[in-house]
């Protein structure tokens, strides 16, 4: 497991680093971001990070592992306040303020498997340097089975990337392994930023390192926990062409007026708009997914009965999940000599009502 620095030193870092004042709109309070980002070891002896974004009396926290396995891949769960992680399956409707936010993204599903060189099944695992099996490298390319190290000196990015936000950066680079089946040397480092309203970011930058130019598709692959399959909406997607994987990649354009789900979908929607919103009506919550540099969305839940070949997934656990991934597929990003390329996308999950009223120009931005 490369660290770089051990996790003494770095903590031992971020007890140096200075504290952040982010703007909280009416009042301004100091964050000690100190206290915001633990490293641990788990029983296992596997490295998690936990990102802790703290607002009122509550914390969202974000705890993920930087496992060998699902490297950075496994996001287990979004913990938006205390009242959240004791009560789950309170509507929103049924919670006071401050705890208007549930999980936002899938916890591990009961049959994932954790196993050394595979990515366990949930939380966002990182497509790259291929999607899909559209290549001679493994399903989905190998990012997501890899071991990631924290970027202790990353590039800067811009401020509005880092204010407010509880961050950690990851890199990935590839190994002799990697480079025998894809002989590209890259520099992959990964943003991952908690925000106090529990809005997560990930910013992808790759750059290229090599001495001749390289292509690679790419998604973040984000299993969002849902109530119920047949109670969730996609729009922004509308009158879309897509790819469907279930029909040899065949090219269809997208008729309804937003996605719903009585089947098993798997597709790629082309040339979305950036931002997309995933509207759980049981649960009244959308998630809102706004994207750049990530021109497609892969829509993909594989219903019942491709749930049962599924080793790592129960019978049926595809009810309440679904993946809605920002991609890039169609057109795959082509780096020379130096050249990097940057991809970000910011998940949010808010009540239905405020999208309603704040976001009625979905699909047209
Ligand atoms: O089981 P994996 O490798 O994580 O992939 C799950 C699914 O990921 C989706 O993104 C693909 O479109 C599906 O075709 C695939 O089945």
């Amino acid at each position: 497991m490369d660290f770089g620095d051990s996790v003494e030193e770095r903590e031992q870092k971020i007890r140096n680093t200075p504290h952040c004042v982010p703007n909280m709109g009416h009042s301004m309070t100091v964050w000690d971001q100190r206290s915001e980002l633990e490293f641990t070891k788990d029983w296992n002896g596997i490295n998690h990070v936990t990102l802790k974004a703290p607002r009122g009396a509550s914390t969202r926290t974000l705890a993920f592992s930087l496992l060998k396995l699902p490297s950075f891949s496994n996001i287990p769960l979004v913990y938006f306040d205390n009242a959240s992680v004791s009560n789950p399956d309170l509507p929103l409707s049924e919670r006071d303020d401050d705890s208007q936010h549930s999980e936002i993204i899938g916890s591990f599903f009961s049959e994932a498997i954790f196993k050394p060189a595979k990515a366990m099944r949930g939380g966002i695992p990182i497509c790259f340097p291929q999607f899909g099996n559209c290549g001679s490298l493994e399903q989905h390319g190998f990012a997501r089975n890899k071991t990631w190290s924290i970027d202790n000196d990353p590039p800067p990015l811009h401020p509005s990337d880092s204010h407010g936000k509880v961050s950690v950066d990851l890199l990935l680079k590839p190994s002799e392994d990697d480079l025998k089946c894809w002989p590209h040397c890259f520099e992959f480092r990964l943003r991952v930023s908690l925000a106090m309203d529990g809005d997560l970011t990930m910013i992808s930058r790759i750059r290229n390192i090599d001495a001749k130019p390289f292509s690679f598709s790419f998604a973040y692959h984000t299993y969002l926990s849902v109530s119920d399959i047949s109670e969730v909406r996609i729009e922004g997607l509308e009158t879309l062409d897509y790819l469907d994987n279930l029909c040899q990649r065949e090219r269809f354009t997208e008729q309804g007026d937003a996605i719903t789900f009585e089947s098993e979908v798997d597709r790629a929607y082309l040339g979305s708009p950036n931002v997309i919103a995933v509207f759980d009506h049981e649960k009244k919550q959308t998630f809102v997914i706004r994207k750049e540099g990530l021109p497609d969305v892969v829509v993909w839940n594989p219903w019942e009965k491709k749930s049962r070949t599924m080793v790592d997934f129960g019978d049926e656990e595809y009810k309440q999940m679904l993946c809605v991934d920002g991609a890039v597929i169609e057109k795959p990003i082509t780096l020379r000599p130096g050249e990097e390329w940057t991809g970000r996308l910011e998940l949010s999950a808010v009540p239905s009502t405020y999208c309603t009223d704040h976001l009625d120009h979905i699909g047209s931005m």
